[in-house]
């Protein structure tokens, strides 16, 4: 054998191991330049988190690599995340699969390193996990090929999600360490509330007002981009407890198809986490603050303001007094700050028991779209619940029923609880809960009304859908 043909069968024995690991990556920098300038191949890192934002194209290559290349990958991990009926593959640490596309071949490496020695800080807090697949295309395909699969990634991703999707219900997590948080701010699970629109009791203008303004704001995008708005919608749901409010959101995520993110806002330690949590919510999602009133000191500013002037003592200091809890200038800026912008497509819903509580700066125009009053269970209301529970549209007993309904001041919860126990599932007969509910209402009725919880100042029946300017 002369010294050509031992050279030649180097280069096919390097060019072989090449195609089976990326082996450069375990050389020095000298030797990496090296074999990058000898190398057959071109190598493309996608990360997951590029800066503070996550890469979509990461997220585009995971649901493509999920489904077509899967068929070939030799290691990978199954799941069937807790309450769905899919089970997702994902390429496993260092597991490699082979796709083709125009007559190229290509290889994709997922990688994810867990703990990245030099970064770990004097206080031994371990690192992010920092996680990306590696393309491996051939320089001669590159220009050829690069650009179109990357565009055919992202079309056939899109496609698959769409078709697969599960809307998901997500919470922030509860951590106590700041690697964990960073890693995975919140967690899931597939939304299946039943709650629409249908089943909602609600007057039907009311109702219609709702679903014209959510749709609008669907189809606004060139709407708002032309008056320079960011694309979001808030509102503002309040009422007694068991009017609805939940499941009105819960009505709204089916509507919409838009992911539920239900941020619980005492498990935030302060306003940069809560903008990081902003950062890893998707577009066309719903971020929800349940009882805001109890979440946040909301009227903290009011309250400083009054103590600067009252009292002799100077004011507390910046300090980690207010960097160690959400403050309200910290939701504020969470709902309409130019952080808020970083996505599009965003409902931003709060709910409260007590309106009158909030500060009005939570309640000035602009701010929260739409106030939307859920009230006692009204004629029109109850109607609606009589064909969910009983499947009636009519009975003899309904005109009684209207005559008190109003003055009771009943929830829909405590109507629904009547018509559900009551209800004859064998002989289907209404009449039975119609009676039981009438007695109830009128039981209520006599029952002294003075400051219910909430002391709504309004008081009114009827959902009151005020439109801010
Ligand atoms: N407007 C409504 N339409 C249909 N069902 C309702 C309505 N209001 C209440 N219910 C029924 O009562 C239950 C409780 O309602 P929901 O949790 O939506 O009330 P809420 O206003 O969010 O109460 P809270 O203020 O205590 O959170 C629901 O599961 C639903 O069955
Ligand atoms: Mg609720």
């Amino acid at each position: 054998m002369d010294l050509w043909t031992s050279f030649g069968s180097l280069l096919g024995l390097f060019a072989f191991i090449q195609t089976i690991m990326p082996v450069e990556y375990a050389l020095g920098r000298l030797g990496s330049s090296l074999f990058d300038y000898l190398s057959w191949y071109n190598y493309f890192e996608v990360h997951e988190i590029v800066g503070i934002n996550s890469n979509d194209l990461y997220s585009w290559v995971q649901i493509y690599l999920s489904s077509t290349a899967f068929t070939s990958a030799q290691r990978a991990t199954l799941c069937i995340p807790k309450n769905s009926k899919k089970t997702n593959y994902t390429l496993a640490n260092s597991g490699k699969v082979c796709d083709k596309f125009k007559g190229a071949n290509v290889w994709w490496q997922h990688i994810s390193d867990e703990y990245r020695q030099s970064q770990i800080s004097f206080w031994g807090e371990r690192p992010d996990e920092k996680r990306y697949y590696t393309l491996q295309i051939s320089k001669r395909d590159r220009d050829r090929v690069l650009q179109d699969y990357i565009d055919h990634i992202t079309t056939q991703a899109k496609k698959l999600e769409f078709l697969n999707k599960e809307k998901q219900l997500y919470t922030n997590s509860r951590s106590q360490h700041n690697y964990e948080f960073n890693r995975k701010p919140w967690e899931s699970v597939p939304f299946e509330h039943p709650s629409t629109f249908d089943t909602l009791a609600l007057d039907t203008a009311k109702k219609q007002e709702i679903l014209n303004d959510l749709q609008e704001f669907m189809r606004g995008k060139e709407f708002y981009h032309r008056v320079g708005r960011s694309w979001k919608r808030g509102y503002l749901l309040y009422g007694p407890p068991g009017t609805g409010k939940s499941s009105m959101i819960a009505a709204i995520a089916n509507f919409t198809g838009y992911d539920v993110y239900d941020l619980e806002l005492t498990e935030v330690k302060s306003n940069a986490e809560l903008r990081k949590l902003l950062i890893h919510t998707t577009n066309k999602s719903i971020i929800v603050i349940e009882d805001i009133d109890c979440s946040v000191n909301l009227s903290d500013r009011a309250k400083r303001k009054k103590e600067k002037t009252t009292s002799e003592m100077p004011a507390k200091p910046k300090g980690e007094d207010e960097e160690s809890r959400v403050t309200l200038s910290g939701l504020l800026n969470f709902t309409d700050g130019l952080w808020s912008c970083c996505g599009s497509e965003r409902i931003i819903i709060f709910t409260t028991n007590h309106i009158d509580k909030l500060d009005p700066a939570l309640l000035r125009s602009g701010r929260m779209d739409m106030h939307i009053f859920m009230s006692y269970c009204t004629f029109p209301a109850f109607k609606i619940l009589a064909q969910n529970y009983l499947l009636i549209s009519d009975h003899e007993l309904f005109p009684q029923i209207e005559a008190i309904i109003d003055t009771a001041m009943m929830t829909p919860a405590d109507v629904s609880e009547i018509l559900i126990k009551k209800r004859d599932s064998v002989t289907e007969d209404p009449t039975e809960a119609l009676e039981v509910l009438i007695e109830a209402l009128k039981a209520a009725k006599d029952k002294p009304k003075a400051n219910e919880q909430g002391d709504f100042a309004d008081g009114s029946k009827g959902v009151e859908a005020t439109d801010m300017p």
